[in-house]
């Protein structure tokens, strides 16, 4: 079993797996795409230090949802949140946010991108330590030269459950709470899609809970859209879809995931080859 507490059950959820039946993985709700992946593809190297690590990848995102991506080391996962999150180039097929096409834009246009329309949240929690976790959290918004709006901040700040930390610094915080400053950060500036890489990594069993808990509740209270990248099957369980990839292919996606199905579906990768 993974590492963390199990996520509480979902009423009346309807527990299945989805063997893919086309090529495309498309997420469990109806609604707009908040991320798309068509025909992807992502090739480094050449010659005998040629990798394919993603192979015509497609998938969807949609808006309002939390999407886990898991699969076998070396299966793709941190290559297709990056190429979604323009901060790799693809070498075919498309990746959109929203409606705005990745692939073609300039150095400029792509960082305006992140910081305008994605949030991040990375293993390493990737604060500034001479700046207040209320520093940190509004940095983005200060150097785009966004107004903060307060009610939102002081609701994210409400929710991550910082209220007493502000003025501390990272230093000053314990690594589950520099994570949720990391998540406070990432939502402040309501972002289309937040991904998150392993944002569990570095923490307890009970700080990753409550960062998961934290990262489904801004889904379901706040409305946003969430992208995770992880290895742990009961962190997993939190999202409302996996989506598992092997040998940078999508091969299977499970909506309402349990920690249990979701083992079970790993535990398939090892038994019968990767891609099954
Ligand atoms: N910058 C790079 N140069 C060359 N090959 C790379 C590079 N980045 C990733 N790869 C290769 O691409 C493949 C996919 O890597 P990726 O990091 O996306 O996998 P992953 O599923 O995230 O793995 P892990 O679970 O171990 O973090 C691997 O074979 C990896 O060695």
């Amino acid at each position: 079993m993974g590492r963390y507490p199990r996520a509480p059950p979902r009423d009346g959820a309807d527990r299945r797996s989805s063997p893919m039946t086309t090529t495309t993985a498309t997420a469990v709700g109806t609604g707009r795409a908040a991320a798309r992946a068509t025909g992807l593809s992502k090739v480094y190297g050449a010659g005998e230090t040629r990798v394919v690590a993603l192979d015509d990848v497609s998938v969807e995102f949609h808006q309002g949802e939390f999407t886990a991506i898991m699969g076998p080391s070396g299966s793709g996962k941190s290559t297709l949140m990056h190429c979604m999150a323009g901060l790799d180039t693809v070498s075919a097929g498309s990746a959109t946010i929203g409606e705005v096409e990745l692939v073609g834009l300039r150095d400029k246009q792509l960082t305006q991108l992140r910081r305008d329309r994605i949030g991040f949240v990375f293993q390493a929690f990737n604060l500034l330590p001479t700046l207040t976790a209320l520093e940190n959290i509004t940095l983005p918004m200060d150097i785009a030269g966004r107004k903060v709006d307060k009610a939102w901040l002081d609701s994210v700040v409400d929710t991550v459950g910082l209220s007493g930390r502000l003025s501390h610094r990272p230093a000053q915080l314990s690594g589950g709470q520099q994570q949720r400053v990391a998540c406070a950060r990432a939502l402040a500036g309501r972002p289309e899609i937040i991904f998150a890489d392993e944002p569990t990594g570095n923490l307890d069993s009970r700080s990753g809970a409550e960062i998961l808990g934290f990262l489904r509740n801004s889904v379901r209270e706040l409305g946003q859209t969430v992208v995770m990248v992880t290895h742990d099957a009961v962190a997993a369980s939190y999202a409302d879809r996996v989506v598992f990839l092997a040998d940078g292919r999508i091969v299977d996606q499970l909506a309402a995931p349990t920690a249990d199905s979701v083992l079970d579906r790993m535990r398939r990768f090892d038994a019968k080859g990767r891609t099954n």
